[in-house]
């Protein structure tokens, strides 16, 4: 179980950020401590998550990933998402940019698609790997839904807080509507010295990281300095993405993370994490709810005119960031230029 190798411990002498524990179990129980507390987080820095209920199915998908990204590399480019802003499928290493001077990563990207995973056998947006398939079932299937799941209590936890009508985030996110919805399993290959995921917000709503060795790093807000997180056995690490700071006037906020190669001796072993992503339905546009919530209006009015007004829906949102950060793009883009210059 590669994801799984805890056999060189995190290093006790690099820096870290310890976020804000989260007891799932407790929220479930509606604690007023834990819910204060999960609030926080939510509108600072993001949180780790215990007791959320899919160890099990985490661990069946630091598996699931292995297998399919040990299959032979031309038989994931039949994967491959491509340069049009397509997040679903196979991403090779070396095809998207992890700084503005365009500097390759070294990163593999398996991603499944929660509409394709609840359809499943029916194809909603693409085919997957045998790997994957074989596995939609027994382990891709309930750890969507128990993600799903986790997530859904935070939408409704965060429309009452932020004075919103219920249903006002939950029903832009219905499983029903086609949306970016995804599971995503990352490699990263040992003995690496540059970034494996450029700095970044998540382009989403919500992530729940799972990972086993260092790499995952923040910028606390305030701070220029990059932190490590320490990942804590059977937490998840849970980050607000872009659409919900706009849904609530940047009242949530959306953090600043990268990925480098773990610390110190865990350097020597490959990195996987298993990230889920809920994502807005694609035709959802993206813009504050500030009509919906007083709150939300107040914290609109105190920020630049149209910050929160971005004309786009999830679904374009969501491609031109992905078509952005491909190197093949960014290619095309500077040819241009040069012609332009001619
Ligand atoms: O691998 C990780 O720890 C985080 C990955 C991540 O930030 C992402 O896929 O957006
Ligand atoms: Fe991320």
């Amino acid at each position: 179980m590669p994801g799984l190798t805890t056999s060189i411990p995190f290093p006790e002498d690099v820096p870290t950020h310890p976020l804000l524990v989260v007891d799932y179990k407790l929220i479930e129980a509606h604690d007023e401590h834990e819910l204060n507390k999960l609030w926080k987080a939510a509108t600072e820095l993001g949180f780790c998550l215990k007791n959320h209920g899919a160890e099990k199915e985490v661990d069946g998908m630091f598996d699931m990933g292995a297998e399919t990204l040990d299959l032979p590399l031309a038989e994931k480019m039949k994967y491959e998402q491509g340069d049009n802003g397509d997040s679903f499928g196979y991403k090779a290493r070396g095809t998207i940019a992890t700084d503005k001077n365009g500097t390759r990563d070294n990163v593999e990207f398996l991603n499944i698609s929660q509409n394709d995973t609840l359809s499943w056998p029916r194809v909603t947006h693409r085919t997957y790997p045998s790997t994957v398939n074989t596995r939609m079932n027994n382990t891709i299937l309930p750890f969507v839904r128990k993600s799903m799941a986790v997530n859904n209590t935070f939408l409704s936890f965060f429309e009452c807080k932020l004075g919103l009508p219920s249903g006002e985030l939950t029903n832009r996110h219905a499983p029903s509507e086609l949306n970016g919805g995804e599971a995503r399993c990352i490699r990263t290959p040992p003995r690496q010295t540059s970034a494996g995921v450029g700095a970044h917000t998540d382009f989403g709503s919500l992530a729940i990281v799972h990972n086993r060795l260092g790499g995952l790093q923040v910028m606390p807000p305030g701070s220029e300095k990059w932190l490590y997180v320490k990942p804590l056995p059977g937490h998840g690490v849970c980050n607000i993405g872009d659409a919900l700071a706009i849904f609530s006037g940047g009242i949530l906020r959306s953090n600043v993370h990268r990925v480098m190669p773990p610390p110190g001796e865990q350097s020597h072993l490959p990195r996987y994490s298993i990230t889920f992503f809920t994502r807005p339905g694609n035709d959802v546009i993206l813009r504050s709810l500030k009509e919906r919530s007083p709150l939300i209006a107040t914290a609109v009015s105190a920020a630049p005119e149209g910050v929160y007004e971005t004309g786009s829906t999830a679904a374009e949102w969501i491609a031109r960031r992905i078509r952005k950060l491909r190197i093949k793009n960014r290619a095309v883009s500077r040819f241009q230029a040069m012609l332009l210059i001619i």
